[in-house]
């Protein structure tokens, strides 16, 4: 049996003093000038570059994109948690980091197969690694690899770590595709009690005061943390303190660009929030009437942000969302889109009642974008006509995000069980696919047309597309449905990433241990699967394959897990491991973050050394209501 024991693996001096400070001038000699060439990849919040320090040893090298607050919070916070954790073979060593020009740089040991999600997801050789790179063997030693890393995070460091954003991307590979876990700028320090500390929200005070003081011209040790060169500085406390003057004058410049006062991270008591004034129709903006979007700019970070990069107004994975969800609800009458497929499309199983003809019959004038019609030119009457079908698609989103996530918990719920959907809205709170946003965006792209802002006017939006350059310049698959499931599933936004991220994290939530263990049940799936969690490509999908979660979730009932077994290991895999990794993956998936197995237990499921314990009800294939059956059928006769 396996046993864990807490062995303080931080350091007890500051994790800046042990991480290497490099100048600009080496790491931009390293990676030769920051050449295109060197670029090994590309996050939400930078670049990655391939670089050779002098002494020959080779590197990767994060350049931040920008000076946003997030990305000095994932900044310090990667240099605090991952610096700070004494080394780990399941850990990607951080080895240094630069604070100069302006820019914010991360190096970081070398991993020469670089991300599961390349070997996993890209279809293409891409810089030697490619899909088949990936056998069963290899898949399965990931698994228990990650499994293993998180076990070191949350069982073994002191306090415990979670990780936060565990997905393919954050799992690197070795030159024997061993898996090491990676970047920790959305990590948090589970301290004390029950709760996770959340630096984003707690130290955010600290941050604001003391980078507001520098602004002003204000006493550097204005964040209390004071203290000589050797003391551990407060969670949050910035890292210029321990930088030099320059160091210092750049933070508070680039710093003072940003609106502290727009910056409301999270609602923090758990259903505190009421969705249903967002749900309501009634409140959708009215076209033309910019005052709302005024309005809700607050409201939007206070309890939408989940969706949103940031606040820059750029097109967020909820568009993508909306506008995927849309297109299955009411495929338009987009020439382009039938050519594509060729045939009508598939009635999914999300909506029984909204079909083509009928959608096309309620819209005389079909456009060409469904989500952002009602912006476009034509008379009032048309208008409201429109606002009817968007209302209507809205509502059927709705139904789909209720049927997806609250199904199981409100079953649960409901002691008579299996019987009744209870669909109670104070209990349950929706997140919204608000038209508000459509309307704000169009809006948004609109005025900037108005503006003629050259990069929108080459720029042009397609439901089904996604953004395209009009003079069609760059290669056409890559406007295809497939990078839609490409942004989705990688788009990191502040408390996770889409489809990754556990629904009681929806941004309310404190982010605890269970909530690493639902992301790696998502990367369970999309390692035995090589799918992405959403998998929307350009031609026809299923519904419920489209989503890897709730397709699993679907085979489960029906006992044919291992549908899901990616096609391209053909029957190169171990069936037994496989089912395993899926039973396992769908543990970790349960809605409850309390039923979900904890990593210790997973690492000894895996290993062998644990049996799995009995799926849920919500999983198995033979229906409780037969059980019930049965067993009152069974007391009967012994009572006959
Ligand atoms: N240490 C490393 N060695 C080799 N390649 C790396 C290393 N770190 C990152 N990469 C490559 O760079 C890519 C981008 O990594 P990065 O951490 O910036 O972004 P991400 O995890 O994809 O996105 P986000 O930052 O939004 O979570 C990775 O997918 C991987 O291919």
């Amino acid at each position: 049996m396996l046993k864990w024991s807490r062995t303080s693996p931080f350091d007890a001096a500051s994790p800046l003093n042990k991480l290497q400070k490099f100048s600009y001038r080496e790491l931009k000699n390293a990676t030769h000038n920051f050449s295109p060439s060197n670029s090994i990849g590309k996050g939400g919040s930078g670049t990655v570059f391939r670089g050779i320090l002098k002494d020959g040893k080779l590197v990767a090298v994060k350049l931040l994109d920008s000076n946003s607050f997030q990305c000095e919070q994932e900044f310090q916070n990667e240099l605090k948690i991952l610096g700070g954790l004494k080394s780990c073979p399941l850990v990607v060593s951080l080895l240094g980091f630069c604070v100069e020009k302006g820019r914010r740089i991360v190096v970081y040991e070398y991993m020469p197969n670089r991300s599961l999600q390349e070997s996993l997801l890209f279809e293409s050789n891409n810089g030697g690694c490619s899909s088949l790179s990936l056998s069963w063997d290899r898949r399965f030693s990931v698994i228990l690899d990650v499994a293993r890393a998180l076990a070191f995070l949350h069982l073994e460091c002191d306090p415990p770590v979670i990780h936060g954003d565990v997905k393919p991307s954050n799992v690197l590979l070795d030159s024997e595709f061993r898996a090491k876990l990676s970047d920790f700028g959305l990590s948090r320090l589970k301290l004390e009690g029950d709760y996770g500390v959340d630096l984003f929200s707690q130290e955010l005070g600290k941050s604001q005061e003391l980078w507001k003081s520098q602004e002003i011209g204000g006493n550097s040790n204005a964040g209390g943390g004071g203290g000589g060169e050797n003391e551990t500085p407060a969670i949050g406390t910035p890292v210029e303190s321990h930088e030099n003057d320059e160091g210092k004058e750049l933070l508070a410049n680039e710093n003072s660009g940003v609106d502290w006062n727009k910056f409301v991270p999270y609602d923090d008591e758990l259903s505190s929030i009421d969705h249903s004034k967002e749900l309501n129709l009634n409140n959708a903006p009215v076209v033309g009437d910019d005052s709302n979007s005024n309005n809700s700019g607050a409201k939007q970070w206070g309890k939408d942000w989940w969706w949103r990069q940031d606040g820059s107004g750029e097109l967020c994975s909820k568009d993508y969302v909306m506008e995927w969800i849309g297109s299955q609800i009411c495929p338009s009458a987009d020439p382009d889109w039938d050519e594509e497929k060729g045939a009508a499309p598939e009635k999914t199983g999300l909506d029984s009642s909204l079909q083509l003809d009928k959608c096309e019959e309620e819209n005389e004038n079909p456009v060409q974008e469904p989500g952002f019609e009602c912006v476009n030119g034509g008379t009032e009457k048309e208008h409201s006509k429109r606002w009817k079908v968007c209302a209507k698609k809205h509502r059927k989103m709705q139904e789909w995000w209720k049927e997806e996530h609250l199904d199981e918990l409100s079953k649960k719920r409901n002691n008579k069980g299996y019987r009744l959907k209870v669909w109670n809205k104070e209990r349950f709170k929706v997140p919204h696919f608000g038209l508000g946003k459509c309307f704000e965006f169009r809006k948004r792209r609109k005025f900037s047309h108005e503006n003629h802002d050259t990069e929108d006017q080459n720029m042009e939006f397609s439901f089904r597309k996604g953004w395209r350059k009009k003079n069609h310049s760059m290669g056409s698959d890559m406007w295809s449905g497939d990078l839609f499931s490409r942004e989705l599933s990688s788009t990191t936004s502040m408390r996770g990433t889409l489809c990754y991220v556990a629904p009681e994290y929806g941004g309310y939530g404190y982010l605890m241990e269970k909530a690493d263990i639902y992301s790696f049940g998502v990367l369970i799936l999309v390692i035995v699967s090589g799918r992405r969690p959403l998998h929307v490509l350009s031609s026809p999908m299923k519904l419920e394959k489209a989503n890897l979660i709730s397709w699993s979730r679907s085979l489960a009932h029906t006992g044919n897990i291992l549908e899901l077994i990616d096609e391209r290991l053909k029957d190169e895999h171990n069936k037994e491991q496989a089912s395993l990794c899926i039973n396992l993956a769908l543990a970790c998936l349960q809605k409850m973050p309390e039923l979900r197995p904890d990593i210790g237990d997973i690492v000894k499921i895996l290993k062998g050394e644990m049996e799995l314990p009995p799926l849920p009800f919500e999983f198995s294939p033979s229906p409780p209501s037969k059980l019930f059956s049965r067993s009152r059928r069974k007391q009967k006769s012994s009572g006959d």
